[in-house]
């Protein structure tokens, strides 16, 4: 049997309603680039990847000024409605060239502090995994459950664990997985889920706090105070 490539796909076809900017966030320039050319090049850092696929919204125009978009191991693929439907997308245009036992790892393009150290360290901990897993991170504050804004119970965070990207499954499971998700309307807001609904148990492998998903405005200015610590370490 070959041994198993790894690929990425990076779901980058969001709007950004959060953000509220005139461009969708993954265009808003952090340090002189846009955030999705600071998450490309944290990947392509990343020598183990065959191949990237980015899945872009069908509207946009801003794909060709990025610096990254011709480099030879960047795919591009037609991004959907929903978070799902993009990656599942990244994921059908690798159908004649990745096998059904090789890796994916799906890494949100809105992810741009991603450390090549937490990705080296999912893939060495999942490579021999039989189902795979995520970066994730323990939760510190304590958790309540809420009702129409009264508490109605504290949460036992000890098993409780926020999920980052990447998160690593074999392209068939995965693709499967998703495509099963999506032929019965449920939904699911990262792959582990889809995962899940086949009844399997993804691995969490602790990743580093700034691994920032940038959602709101102010998520920016702590973007940028992460990726310039993490240009001094
Ligand atoms: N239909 C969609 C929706 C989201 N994404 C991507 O999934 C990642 C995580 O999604 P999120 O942070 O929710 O981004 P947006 O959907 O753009 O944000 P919002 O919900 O505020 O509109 C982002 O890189 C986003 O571009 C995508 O590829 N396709
Ligand atoms: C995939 C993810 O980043 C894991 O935390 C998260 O689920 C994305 O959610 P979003 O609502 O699409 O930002």
């Amino acid at each position: 049997m070959n041994t198993p490539r790894f690929w990425a796909v990076v779901p980058a076809a969001g709007v950004g309603k959060r953000m509220g900017a005139d461009v969708p966030k993954q265009y808003l320039e952090v340090l002189g680039q846009p955030v999705l050319q600071h998450t490309l090049e944290r990947l392509l850092s990343v020598e183990a990847f065959s191949g990237i696929v980015v899945a872009l919204g069908l509207e946009d125009g801003y794909w060709p000024d990025l610096p990254c978009s011709t480099h030879p191991k960047i795919r591009r693929a037609p991004g959907g409605k929903e978070r799902a439907d993009s990656v599942l997308s990244g994921l059908r245009s690798l159908e004649n060239e990745a096998d059904p036992e090789d890796w994916v790892l799906v890494h949100d393009a809105a992810r741009p502090c991603l450390a090549r150290t937490d990705v080296e360290k999912l893939m060495a901990t999942l490579k021999d995994d039989p189902v795979g897993g995520i970066l994730g991170l323990p939760v510190s504050d304590t958790l309540k459950s809420v009702d129409a804004g009264q508490i109605t119970s504290t949460v036992d965070r000890s098993r409780v664990w926020r999920a980052l990207t990447p998160q690593m499954f074999r392209y068939g499971t995965l693709r499967g997985a998703l495509e099963e998700a999506a032929l019965n309307g449920w939904a699911v807001t990262d792959e582990a889920s889809a995962i899940e609904l086949k009844g399997l148990r993804p691995k969490l492998v602790e990743g580093r706090p700034d691994n920032l998903k940038i959602t709101r405005p102010e998520d920016l200015p702590l973007a940028v105070f992460y990726m310039e610590r993490q240009c001094c370490e």
